[in-house]
């Protein structure tokens, strides 16, 4: 089964082959394919999984998967949130964006620096499916007072995650696979993916 993989995030795309590695699904990621960025106007994770899912599926003629995502701060109010990627005010990136995130954290103490990273994945059989299929993740942690690691990608470096002593770009890659809000999703998505045939 071939599928447009409707993001121009590099990380991501990274770990979702990784994770469809070894099953029969084959993610062509939609930049390979000459599709854009689409217009992030929803309000919610799951209305933003669906206008890039159904933009890169019309583009293309092809079934896509697209995963939103962001990290959700309590003591923020839920920020940055479905506004993750231009917390800083430009699109992707993340050196600022962590460097803000710092910054309105800063002087809360560890224990009030709970967070957690969610990942919204849809699958749709084409642009206008009505039924598309939908999973959820989330992974817990808390926010570090300095950047950890190389791995990873986007707040990896600030995510301590719950019963780890490392950043999210610290652990191994597979590991952050098995544990991630992306991998959660992934997991529950690939139980339903016979539905599609
Ligand atoms: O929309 P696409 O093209 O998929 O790429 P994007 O980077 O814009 O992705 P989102 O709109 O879903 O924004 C999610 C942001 O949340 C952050 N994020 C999501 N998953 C993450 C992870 O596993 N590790 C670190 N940061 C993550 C990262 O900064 C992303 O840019
Ligand atoms: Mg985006």
């Amino acid at each position: 089964m071939r599928l447009v993989l409707a993001s121009g995030n590099a990380g991501k795309v990274i770990e979702l082959e990784q994770l469809l590695a070894d099953s029969d699904v084959h993610l062509v990621a939609q930049t390979q394919l000459g599709v854009s960025d689409a217009e992030e106007t929803g309000l919610t994770f799951v209305e933003n999984a669906l206008i890039k899912a159904r933009h890169a599926a019309r583009a293309t003629g092809m079934p896509a998967l697209a995963d939103d995502s962001g990290i959700c701060v309590d003591a923020l109010g839920g920020a940055p949130g479905l506004y993750a990627a231009r917390y800083a005010g430009t699109h992707g990136d993340s050196a600022a964006n962590n460097a803000k995130l710092l910054r309105e954290l800063d002087g809360i103490p560890s224990e009030r620096r709970q967070a957690y990273f969610i990942a919204v994945l849809v699958v749709l059989r084409h642009a206008d499916d009505p039924a598309p299929l939908i999973a959820e993740g989330r992974w817990h942690g808390r926010i570090l007072d300095a950047p950890r690691g190389n791995g990873g990608f986007g707040y990896d470096p600030l995510f301590l995650p719950d019963g780890y002593d490392v950043s999210a770009a610290e652990l191994d890659p597979a590991l952050k696979n098995r544990l991630s809000h992306r991998g959660q999703a992934l997991a529950i998505l690939q139980q339903r993916f016979a539905e599609l045939a």
